[in-house]
């Protein structure tokens, strides 16, 4: 399975390794449970230990920059691969350009990290990162082997341009502080026994699921028509799926094997701390609050951010409640995180070669 097979439909997708969601037009298929044992023919072992190592030292690096130990870093979900270009968004899940907080777009997530797979300006124009920051924006040009990553809390609220041309892969990924939300690392054996469960996801249950495993229970007893060769026109959007494209792009897989044999150099950090800081943060939180109440006013959260990205189960709330939700994790936050994350950088990122 591959990022081109992200390429099969004209908006933005994702593809994630763990539960085997792909977007597809307007829905989501589960590609383990479609594709069984042939899943094989798909994917290799070596995409996924590619996948598993470029997460490891994406890991580590995150680690030492923030001064935490890399064993109390926990991979969580969702983890996925994305694809966006120019044609505009099909529905709602696509509009990845919405300022947002991955903290409460995801729930889970304590440290965001942006894996870039395609550069800025020569793959694609727009599609820059921005930091939204009191003072002023902070942008990060994606360039392929880039990693970006950040605590994901209000403190970094963030949104992603418009991309105006081309095409822009990345990977997200991201880990918790918080054991129980915990994910395996995907293997390839999870599409040969889909049916008795993913591992994964087992170690969630009970939990308030953030991912799209029930859409796409449901939606793998619909028919997905697989072909091979162009799609036909009065397929498109319905699912379908071209075999011939069902393999690792070529420069995909050469910037993530390039990350892995290059070694890490060391760079300043896009931005440092400063001991005012703290101040400025405590500042943010309150600014954050309040744009968020006058953004989203009379929309509800859940259908302009959550409700259409399956992914994000954690924001099917209304405006009220998101925002209840919002101030229930700034005082948590506060009590539990503010002085850990204070004396963190707060946002780091390094070419992985160049
Ligand atoms: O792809 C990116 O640069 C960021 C995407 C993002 O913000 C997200 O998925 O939460
Ligand atoms: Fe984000």
């Amino acid at each position: 399975m591959s990022v081109a097979l992200l390429g099969s439909v004209e908006e933005a997708s994702i593809l994630d390794l763990h539960s085997g969601a792909l977007s597809l037009g307007k829905h989501f298929v589960n590609l383990y449970r479609y594709f069984g044992d042939k899943i094989q023919d798909i994917f290799t072992e070596e995409d996924f230990a590619l996948y598993r190592d470029v997460r490891q030292r994406i890991q580590q690096r995150i680690a030492q920059v923030f001064g935490i130990s890399s064993s109390a870093m926990y991979l969580t979900k969702p983890t996925f691969f994305s694809r966006m270009n120019s044609t505009g968004a099909k529905t709602t899940h696509d509009e990845y350009w919405h300022p947002h907080v991955d903290k409460v777009t995801y729930g889970s997530f304590d440290y965001t990290s942006l894996l870039y797979l395609s550069d800025y300006s020569k793959d694609f124009g727009g599609g820059r990162f921005v930091f939204m920051d009191a003072d002023s924006n902070k942008t990060v040009e994606p360039r392929a082997g880039r990693v970006s990553f950040f605590t994901s809390g209000s403190e970094n609220l963030h949104r992603v341009e418009k991309v105006q041309w081309g095409t822009r892969f990345a990977i997200t990924i991201s880990f918790s502080c918080n054991p129980e939300h915990g994910i395996a690392d995907p293997l390839l054996g999870w599409g040969l026994s889909w049916e008795q469960g993913n591992p994964a996801e087992d170690r969630r249950k009970g939990q308030s699921s953030s991912c799209q495993v029930c859409d796409l229970q449901d939606l793998g007893k619909k028919e997905v028509k697989v072909f091979d060769g162009p799609a036909p026109l009065e397929w498109e959007g319905q699912g379908s799926i071209n075999l011939s494209s069902l393999c690792w792009e070529e420069t995909v897989k050469l910037v993530l094997t390039r990350i892995l044999t290059a070694p890490t150099p060391d760079k300043e950090p896009l931005v440092s701390p400063s001991p005012t800081q703290a101040f400025k943060l405590k500042a943010r939180w309150k600014k954050f609050r309040d744009a968020f109440a006058k953004d989203w006013q009379g929309v509800p959260y859940g259908d302009a951010h959550g409700k259409g990205r399956p992914w994000d189960g954690v924001c099917n709330y209304t405006q009220a409640e998101s925002q209840t939700h919002l101030r229930a994790l700034l005082t948590e936050t506060c009590a539990e995180e503010w002085d850990r994350r204070q004396k963190c950088l707060l946002r780091s990122w390094f070419d992985a070669f160049f």
